[in-house]
């Protein structure tokens, strides 16, 4: 079977886009999954990626948006992947703003400010937002985990799990190492008695009011350079837990780079917006195997628009060292 793909990233978070409107045969469900595992292994001739993002036609909004992580598991959103479908979409139907389906929401999403100079930029909306526990799922005491000490995961540390919607744990630290948390991360996202479907496990650092960094060991990936909905629940639990005006923007640092954060309360819900780059890094003709276990790259076009965002990157990258000499 012949696919187009289209590898993609927000801060730095790779994924392929498949556009399943444009396959000859339709996709069956299985090998959905096994495509994904297949095009994300890091050993594959691509570069391999975070995820598949697969778009397809949708009754109730331009198109449907499906995620599949690099273990090939679905998951209900993904912030960083949304803003990469958001400027395909636009590019394809000629519209800067519109609604996105995806698993549990149909969602805004717009063309916004370039965040630097050459850098396409996309404004997405995160939401629902919840903390009832039965959301993420979190098997606790208690009907929500909000910023406190679980002793089972941390002496020092407090915790927050949020559904914004997909499931996030997020800690504010002090110092700027966080591979002692990645033991906690893996043992939430296996056999456990707290998160039946597992985590997405954030460690954020606060610069000021208005700025944060945020590292995040992926559900069904691992760690990765950025998480979108993690940034954007890490960006909420900022302001509710550490102040300042709810809707000023957050510059939320990462590995990958930098992307914003707007967070709104409307009467007693809330949504975040997710503001970054949505990068096209090339494009690429395969055939599939019928198994969908092989791929043959039949061509592939890099773009120019990737260097401009590797000169973002490293901005951010320079801000982050000289706060970590502070
Ligand atoms: N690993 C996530 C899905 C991808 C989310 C992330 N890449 C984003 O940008 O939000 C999960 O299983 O919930």
């Amino acid at each position: 079977m012949k696919v187009t793909v289209k590898k993609v990233h927000g801060s730095g978070n790779d994924f392929y886009i498949i556009d399943e409107m444009l396959l000859s045969e339709a996709l069956p469900e299985e090998k959905r999954r096994q495509l994904a595992l297949t095009l994300c292994d890091r050993q594959q001739s691509l570069g391999g990626a975070d995820g598949v993002l697969y778009v397809s036609p949708s009754k109730t909004a331009l198109a449907r948006m499906r995620v599949i992580n690099s273990d090939g598991s679905e998951a209900s959103m993904c912030g960083n992947g949304l803003r990469t479908v958001a400027r395909y979409l636009a590019e394809k139907h000629q519209l800067t703003d519109f609604t996105v389906e995806t698993m549990k929401a149909i969602l805004k999403v717009s063309e916004d400010e370039p965040l630097a100079e050459g850098i396409p930029t996309y404004r997405v909306e995160i939401s629902p937002v919840t903390f009832a526990k039965e959301t993420l799922p979190l098997v606790i005491d208690g009907e929500q985990l909000y910023d406190e000490r679980v002793p089972a995961f941390s002496e020092q540390l407090h915790y927050s799990a949020v559904a914004v919607p997909n499931p996030h744990l997020i800690s504010f630290v002090e110092g700027a190492d966080f591979a002692d948390q990645e033991k906690l991360a893996r043992w939430l996202n296996s056999d456990n008695p707290y998160f039946t479907d597992g985590v997405n496990v954030s460690y954020v650092r606060r610069f000021s009011e208005d700025a944060i960094f945020v590292k995040t060991y992926e559900r069904g990936v691992g760690f990765t350079n950025a998480c979108g909905t993690a940034m954007s629940a890490s960006s909420l639990m900022a302001r509710l837990i550490h102040g300042g005006d709810f809707e000023r923007k957050i510059d939320v640092y990462n590995p990958g780079g930098r992307v914003q954060c707007q967070v709104y309360r409307e009467a007693d819900t809330y949504r975040i917006d997710l503001i970054g780059n949505a990068t096209f890094v090339f494009e690429a003709e395969l055939v599939i195997s019928a198994d969908a276990k092989a791929v043959t790259v039949m061509s592939q076009t890099t773009t120019a628009e990737q260097i401009a965002y590797e000169r973002m990157a490293q901005q951010a990258a320079q801000f982050v060292e000289a706060q970590s000499s502070i």
